[in-house]
């Protein structure tokens, strides 16, 4: 059995963790814990989230002494805190013999400058970042596996990863024409905490981050190519799904995209390879990306649809695959019952 604590446990992906763990038949829950001066600590998580009312967990304030206490205290330390927390938290938390997994987006990107430009603060971390390994469970196995960092994806690149690498490691992408993502996020991809934008009344349908988001950066430098990413806004709770549009190099043909797709996941039970294009609704809540294409191939273009819950696959559930792969359980342990 392997301990485990959460950190901003009270946000979305942060109680999707507690879920996950508790189900879970080689993870312990140790400690659930919120910021310092959180409005919410000393409460149950039951109090804030009326699915987990069953869990006895209590959410502790975080200090320095707690943090360093749990670097030699729990198995694996899961940050589902904001950005700033996990950088700065990062190397008090690794000074033990805890692994850490965290979701934020502070160790995910090599390159501090392009990381400046996006997340708006210098990257003091460096020892951290060269530890930190990419969390894609499909894609980076044998390097998650010895990892004592893990950079948990990103909800958008996840979906949009999965479904362009098998199509460029397999070198079929024109390199002249750049990818194209529209990706539409339920409102949980934003976190808990109240805010205008995603207001029940002001929830529509729109696109934000236009030529700017984040996570372009992201899916480049772990595609290996420029790509156009749109993320949009949806009046909806969970998660994403992305329409891709690429265009293949001349004489390919549907039926090798069908073999590198079926190469690509053959033994990966977390991605499921439709016979149609798959909804939201076919992925809410659970740890799958779905995935289907179609080449016209006349033009030699390719659409490619992904669909992810972003809490789970984008978020919690991928964090849990790395955990199995870092304890050599089969990928789905605790996910897929
Ligand atoms: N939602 C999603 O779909 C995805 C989110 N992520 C990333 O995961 C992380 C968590 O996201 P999400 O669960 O949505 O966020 P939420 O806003 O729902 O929750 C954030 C959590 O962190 C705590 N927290 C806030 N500020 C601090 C702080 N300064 N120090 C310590 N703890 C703090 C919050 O509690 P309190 O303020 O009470 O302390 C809360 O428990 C973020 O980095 C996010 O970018 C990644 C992929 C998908
Ligand atoms: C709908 C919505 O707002 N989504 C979030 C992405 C959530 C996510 O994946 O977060 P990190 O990369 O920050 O970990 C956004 O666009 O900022």
């Amino acid at each position: 059995m392997y301990n485990v604590s959460i950190i901003g446990a009270s946000g979305y992906t942060g109680a999707q963790l507690v879920q996950l763990v508790q189900q879970h038949p080689e993870l312990v829950l140790k400690g659930t814990y919120v910021s310092s001066n959180s409005a919410d600590a000393h409460k149950s998580i039951g109090e804030l989230h009326g699915n987990l009312a069953h869990v006895d967990a209590t959410l502790l304030p975080i200090n320095d002494e707690v943090l360093e206490t749990l670097a030699n205290s729990v198995d694996f330390i899961f940050l589902a805190t904001p950005h700033e927390a996990s950088h700065d938290w990062m190397p008090i938390l690794t000074s033990g013999s805890a692994k850490v997994l965290d979701l934020s987006g502070a160790f995910r990107l090599k390159d501090t400058q392009v990381f400046e430009d996006f997340y708006g603060f210098p990257h003091l971390q460096k020892d951290s970042l060269e530890q930190a390994v990419y969390g894609l469970a499909e894609w980076y196995c044998s390097d998650i596996q010895p990892a004592k960092i893990i950079a948990v994806p990103g909800c958008y690149p996840t979906a949009s990863l999965t479904a362009l690498k098998p199509l460029c490691e397999n070198q079929l992408l024109d390199k002249a024409v750049r990818p194209v993502i529209n990706a539409v996020s339920g409102v949980s991809g934003a976190g808990r905490k109240a805010n205008l934008t995603t207001s029940f009344f002001e929830v529509s349908l729109h696109a934000y981050g236009v030529l700017g988001h984040r996570h372009t950066p992201e899916i480049e430098a772990y595609l290996g190519t420029p790509v156009i990413f749109t993320p949009h806004l949806g009046n909806f709770k969970r998660g994403i799904l992305a329409t891709i549009t690429v265009k293949v190099k001349p004489g390919i043909k549907q039926v090798q995209l069908d073999e590198v797709y079926k190469a690509a996941y053959a033994d990966k039970p977390i991605v499921r390879l439709r016979n149609s294009f798959p909804k939201i609704d076919d992925v809410a809540h659970t740890p799958f990306v779905d995935l289907h294409w179609k080449l016209d191939e006349a033009s030699g273009y390719a659409v490619i649809t992904s669909a992810i819950d972003n809490v789970m696959k984008g978020a919690a559930s991928q964090a849990i695959q790395c955990v199995n792969i870092m304890t050599k359980q089969p990928v789905e342990t605790g996910l897929v019952l």
